[in-house]
């Protein structure tokens, strides 16, 4: 009788990491991992421990990928390294540029012709599957979308963050929810989402402007970091772009617009974590 039996781990971890798209420019995504491994198994009867297999893939995806920005072979090519840091330019199918500068850690350089779930998942197995021990011989990757692929994918830097979200270009797919007394409102959240879709979110405090070009810069513990883009790809809100800033920002905005009413903005950043805002305006008596 042939026998094979495989070992899966389904959204064992999640990435949160930014990529620039030729059409549109400089886009978040959050991407859930799923594995399966084959191979023969041990004397202890796995294959390998679930509690192995978790932390190796999870260790080196976060090293490796997590909250860097992506580049496929012909843009890591443009990349320019100097002193610990690197740059980039990147320009869109309409003409439209973005230009980055920051610590050498926050880039990751892809051997594959595009950025996309299927590609990053066959470039990675090979060299994860050597982290695992010997007897595995076959690992597969799975990267889904979060959201099912829904609506906006943002980038945002948290200059006060210790880790790895102080980098300027990582960036998340998120959704939201906006109630106005208790009921969803769609178009609202249309239109909110259309308004982060595809947008560098940044402090008013790190922000330079020069004609229709938005400059972000700060310093961080990591060092240097700067972000230049046209005006109409930068969202510029009035704190630390955290997910709780942010549907405050939203909260607020609303709050303004329809005095009297209870506003509700619920979004997440990535999956399964998130921020809930609640505002009212009190009409003047
Ligand atoms: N309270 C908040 N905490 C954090 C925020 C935030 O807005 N409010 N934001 C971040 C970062 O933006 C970050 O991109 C999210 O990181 P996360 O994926 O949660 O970090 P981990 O790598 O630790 O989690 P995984 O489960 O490994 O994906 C951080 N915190």
């Amino acid at each position: 009788m042939k026998l094979e039996t495989r070992l899966f781990i389904a959204d064992f971890t999640h990435l949160d990491c930014a990529w620039f798209d030729p059409l549109q420019g400089l886009i978040g995504e959050s991407w859930r991992v799923d594995a399966e491994l084959a191979g023969e198994l041990a004397d202890n009867g796995m294959l390998c421990d679930f509690g192995v297999v978790k932390s190796v893939l999870k260790q080196a995806l976060d090293e490796q990928i997590d909250h860097r920005l992506l580049l496929n072979a012909a843009q890591a090519a443009e990349l320019h390294n100097q002193s610990g840091h690197s740059t980039i330019s990147l320009r869109n199918a309409a003409s439209e540029e973005w230009h980055y500068r920051a610590p050498s850690s926050s880039f990751a350089l892809l051997d594959t012709p595009t950025i996309d779930a299927g590609h990053l998942a066959a470039t990675l197995a090979a060299p994860l599957r050597a982290l695992l021990p010997d007897n595995i011989t076959h690992l597969n990757l799975t990267l889904s979308p979060a959201h099912h692929q829904g609506p906006y994918r943002y980038c945002h830097g948290l200059r006060q963050h210790s880790g790895n979200c102080q980098r300027m270009a990582h960036g998340h797919r998120a959704r939201l929810d906006i109630q106005v007394d208790g009921e969803r409102h769609h178009q609202l959240e249309t239109d909110w989402q259309q308004r982060f879709d595809g947008r560098y979110i940044g402090s008013e405090e790190h922000l330079s402007i020069s004609g229709s070009r938005h400059r972000y810069a700060y310093q961080a513990s990591q060092g240097a970091f700067e972000l230049e883009l046209p005006q109409n790809r930068s969202c510029p809100i009035e704190a630390e772009p955290t997910v709780e800033h942010i549907t405050a920002h939203m909260a607020r905005a609303i709050a303004r617009q329809l005095p009297g009413r209870r506003i509700e903005c619920r979004a997440f950043e990535g999956i399964g974590k998130g921020a809930h805002s609640c505002a009212e305006l009190k009409p003047r008596p």
